[in-house]
Formats: C-alpha cells, sequence, structure tokens
C-alpha cells in the first residue's frame, strides 16, 4: 500500500474583490493533481514558480484545506478530517521549512524550539525531553552546548539542521521538505542534501522533495513528477523522466539545465532540437499564417508551455 496517495486534489484559492470583498474568483492553485508515494523513496515534485508545489505540500500536512480530491495517508483519508482527528496523523507527517531564517521562532532556545512537537504530542518529564532532544541536536551535527543558543547565533546551514532535528523528534514516517536549501549558500546545500540522505536510511524516511531545481531533484530523488499549472504533466523513475522526458514541458525544463558533463551536454542539445520542431508543428497548428491565434481551437495546456 502507498504510504501517500493524493487523488484527483484541487485547491482553489478565493479572489475577493469589490467594496464587500466578495468572493469574484478563484486562483486554481492545484488542479486535478494525483500521486503516489512509496515507502523509504524520495519524491521529487518539480516545476516553475507558481505551478502549485507549495500549496499542494501544505495541503497534505494539513495547513491549506483542499477544495476536493482526496488524501490518503497509510490508506486512510486525512484530507477533510477535522483538526483534532487529523492531529493523529500529523505526527507521522513533518515539515522541513523552506527558509531556516523565518521558521524558527527567534525568542526561543534550541531546546524549546526542538521539543515543540514532542511538547504537543507526548508527555515527557523535562529530563526525558532534554535527553531526547540532545539526542537529536547531535544527530544533526551540533554541539550539546546549542541547546541554550538562540537561532541568531548559528549559520543558515545549522539552522536548517536544527529544524530537521525538530522534524524529527516524533519519528516521522514521511517528511516534506519545501526548497529546504534554496536559501542556502551553494557551498552548504550540499551538505544538508547529502545529511538528509543520510537520515532517511537511518531513520526509514520517505521524503516528498518539493524544488524548482533539477538539479537538486536529480541528486536527491528515485522518482519525478513534474508539475504544470497545478497538475502533473509528467512522472516516473528519475533515469526515464532525465533521459526521456515526453511532456514538452517537461523536456523544456530539462533542456534548460546547465549540464558540466559533455555527453549530457550532448543529450541535451539532441533534446533542444527535438523540442524546437515540436514547437513549431505546435505554433503553426495554433496559429494562422500571420501569427493569430486559431479562433475555434482551444488552447491547451501543451499549447500553452509551447508559446511561452
Ligand atoms: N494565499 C493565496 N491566495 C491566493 N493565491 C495564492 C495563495 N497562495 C498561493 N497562491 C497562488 O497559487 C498559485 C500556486 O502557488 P504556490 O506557491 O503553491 O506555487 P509554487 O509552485 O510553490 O511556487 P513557488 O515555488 O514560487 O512557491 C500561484 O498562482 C500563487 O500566486
Amino acid at each position: 500500500m502507498a504510504l501517500l496517495k493524493i487523488n484527483g486534489l484541487k485547491i482553489h484559492y478565493p479572489l475577493r474583490g469589490g467594496l464587500f470583498r466578495r468572493v469574484v474568483d478563484h486562483v486554481k492553485a492545484v488542479d486535478g493533481l494525483s500521486l503516489e508515494l512509496q515507502r523509504g523513496e524520495t519524491y521529487g515534485l518539480v516545476g516553475e514558480s507558481g505551478c502549485g508545489k507549495t500549496t499542494a505540500g501544505r495541503t497534505v500536512i494539513g495547513l491549506i484545506p483542499a477544495t476536493s480530491g482526496d488524501i490518503l495517508f497509510e490508506g486512510t483519508r486525512i484530507s477533510g478530517l477535522p483538526r483534532r482527528e487529523f492531529a493523529r496523523y500529523r505526527r507521522d507527517i513533518q515539515m522541513i521549512f523552506q527558509d531556516p531564517y523565518s521558521s524558527l521562532n527567534p525568542r526561543k532556545r534550541v531546546l524549546d524550539i526542538v521539543a515543540e512537537p514532542i511538547r504537543n504530542f507526548e508527555r515527557l518529564s523535562p529530563q526525558e525531553e532534554r535527553r531526547k532532544v540532545q539526542f537529536f541536536v547531535e544527530r544533526v551535527g551540533l554541539p550539546a552546548e546549542s541547546l541554550l543558543k538562540y537561532p541568531h547565533e548559528f549559520s543558515g546551514g545549522q539552522r536548517q539542521r536544527i529544524g530537521i532535528a525538530r522534524a524529527l523528534t516524533l519519528n516521522p514516517k514521511l517528511i516534506i521538505a519545501d526548497e529546504p536549501v534554496s536559501s542556502l549558500d551553494v557551498s552548504v546545500q550540499a551538505q544538508v542534501l547529502n545529511f538528509m540522505k543520510d537520515i532517511q536510511r537511518e531513520f526509514q524516511l520517505t521524503f516528498l522533495l518539493i524544488s524548482h531545481d533539477l538539479g537538486i531533484i536529480r541528486h536527491m530523488c528515485d522518482r519525478i513528477g513534474i508539475m504544470y499549472r497545478g497538475r502533473l504533466v509528467e512522472e516516473g523513475t528519475r533515469e526515464d523522466v532525465f533521459a526521456n522526458p515526453q511532456h514538452i514541458y517537461a523536456k523544456r525544463l530539462i533542456s534548460a539545465i546547465p549540464n558540466p558533463d559533455p555527453r549530457q551536454r550532448q543529450e541535451q542539445q539532441r533534446l533542444r532540437l527535438e523540442l524546437e520542431q515540436e514547437y513549431e508543428k505546435l505554433k503553426t497548428s495554433y496559429f494562422d499564417h500571420e501569427g493569430r491565434a486559431h479562433p475555434l481551437k482551444r488552447i491547451t495546456d501543451t499549447h500553452s508551455a509551447a508559446i511561452l
């Protein structure tokens, strides 16, 4: 059974306007997303800014309500559950946030930050709690003295490790990591990503890794889903998606990665040529010879990707 199953998920944000702030329209941030995560894998959700990745991740963790569709965790429907019932699953699903600067409370010491989930879900004595927090803080590579320090006393990479320690304390099954290294220096990014791989093995974690960076996705993920305008346009193993992307948008993304390896550069060149030909075909089928849109043709996602 899949650890997480997302089925036809739609999340529409109401847009309000006018004098009485009535709902005048909706932003279809996620519009029919379906995917499955198997235990122990890293699934990469990738796509350009605004395609709905963050919204989807936050809905899985219960921060944003789904408009329709289902989210199943270990076979149980968790979307639409009242807060109290959802809390039972909440400890199994943790999140690593994008920004280690704003996601840690600057007024709290590391001990209190990392202990927060424990205090919400477990009743431990202060000694047991401290022992547990210390174990995870040391496990993420920080010295025990860190417990009494405040977030501003750490570097970006260290703060992200504090966020990871906090996510690990309840022994979760699934971790949603939304752009976990995008706010870190490039030199620190690889360290944090490799560390995530280590803890995945050690704690048998499943990752839903959200990123717009295909380099990171390729380094980390077993399977990849490419999101475009609120839904998946392509999904497959890392090898398949990178070697043989099918959807025109996936080809466009992959052909644009800077690549130092000459063999892969050649492959990208081939992909780019193929893509140009496809664009031309699509454009000629959609526009007339003067470049006007065909009045009777409905614009599809593929057309949009070709035209953009
Ligand atoms: N609270 C909100 N109210 C209205 N629209 C929103 C809200 N949050 C996000 N959106 C819109 O929903 C769409 C999807 O946003 P989302 O942040 O999920 O995309 P994303 O792929 O994660 O992008 P990014 O990588 O830039 O965060 C965008 O068009 C965004 O402007």
